[in-house]
């Protein structure tokens, strides 16, 4: 079960093997530009009306990327179809769920949005959830495990120099090298899961970089000694000469169904609805995994 769902003391339980949920109060996170004469207020979203105005009920899924087509072939497969009616346009409906709107947004955007009241569903990986939301307890994890988008977020350094006898997160910590002026370099795109993992794990003298993309050539490049990344196969690891280490999965990642508690209380229809897909995910991925023990058992015979 999901961090969050472990962290909230239930209010609503559904039954089946699916979520429970709670009541609080979201944050709108706001950037003060300290540059600009009079200081300019950006919000993720919701600047036009509260969000209390509408009646829709939005459920936000990934405009492009890793997860888009198998979240529509999920939805698909649960007999939700995801109705388009241009295709350069970012709204489209569900017909089997009154009143739903699904907007196409950037996963983090998800997150962001549900944070903001502009959505109140989502599905997104798990990695972005626990990133962009920051531990904020307005998220609930409806379903925590959607079967597909798997990957951790993992520590992985060189597999040669000073590096190359170091195998767990333990034997990096004690290297000698690290010191307030030479601390230890990561690169990472996880900016708020990295420092938090790295004090947890008491490693002392640590900085971060950043960058969008192609992370593995940090080290080689000496941007950095180690990164912290998505890993699903390991092929990118390994053909930058770069390998995981014990103890450095920060994170198991999968695709899951984000909830804003805000939105299951106050938002009317939020809480059938989202009763409704758990119970169409439900249906659907104990057939596909009665399926799968099916035919591990044909193949043992
Ligand atoms: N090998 C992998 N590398 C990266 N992401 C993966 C991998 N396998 C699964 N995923 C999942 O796919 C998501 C990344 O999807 P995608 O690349 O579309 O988005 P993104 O990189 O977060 O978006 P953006 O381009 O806006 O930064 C991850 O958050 C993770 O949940
Ligand atoms: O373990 P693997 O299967 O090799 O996958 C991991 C790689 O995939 C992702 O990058 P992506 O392909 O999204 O490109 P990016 O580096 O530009 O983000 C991730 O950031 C890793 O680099």
């Amino acid at each position: 079960m999901s961090m969050f769902l472990q962290q909230c003391p239930p209010l609503f339980t559904f039954p089946s093997s699916s979520p429970s949920f709670s009541a609080q109060i979201s944050v709108k996170s706001t950037v003060l530009c300290c540059l600009s004469p009079s200081p300019v207020t950006v919000v993720n979203g919701n600047t036009e009306r509260s969000s209390s105005e509408r009646n829709e009920i939005r459920l936000g899924l990934p405009s492009k990327g890793r997860m888009a087509a198998d979240t529509l072939d999920l939805l698909k497969d649960c007999q939700l179809s995801v109705r388009q009616v241009n295709p350069r346009q970012y709204v489209a409906e569900i017909p089997q769920l009154s009143n739903m709107e699904v907007w196409f947004q950037r996963p983090k955007d998800i997150v962001r949005k549900l944070l903001s009241g502009d959505l109140d569903l989502g599905i997104v990986g798990l990695d972005t959830v626990t990133e962009y939301g920051q531990g904020n307890d307005d998220l609930i994890i409806a379903h925590d495990a959607l079967e597909y988008g798997d990957c951790r977020l993992s520590l992985a350094i060189p597999k040669y120099g000073i590096f190359e006898n170091i195998n767990s997160l333990k034997e990096l910590a004690q290297m000698p090298q690290w010191t307030v002026e030479k601390p230890l370099r990561v690169a990472t795109g996880f900016t708020y899961l990295g420092p938090k993992f790295m004090k947890e794990n008491g490693l002392k003298h640590v900085t971060f970089s950043t960058a969008d993309g192609a992370l593995e050539a940090a080290p080689a490049m000496g941007i950095a000694d180690a990164i912290l990344d998505l890993v699903s196969s390991g092929t990118t690891l390994r053909e930058n000469n770069l390998k995981e280490i014990e103890g450095g999965v920060v994170l198991e990642s999968q695709a899951v169904l984000v909830a804003s508690r805000k939105s299951l209380i106050q938002r009317k229809g939020v809480l059938d609805t989202t009763h409704e897909i758990l119970e169409r995910l439900e249906a659907h991925l104990r057939a596909v995994d009665q399926f799968t023990v099916c035919i591990f058992f044909f193949l043992l015979l």
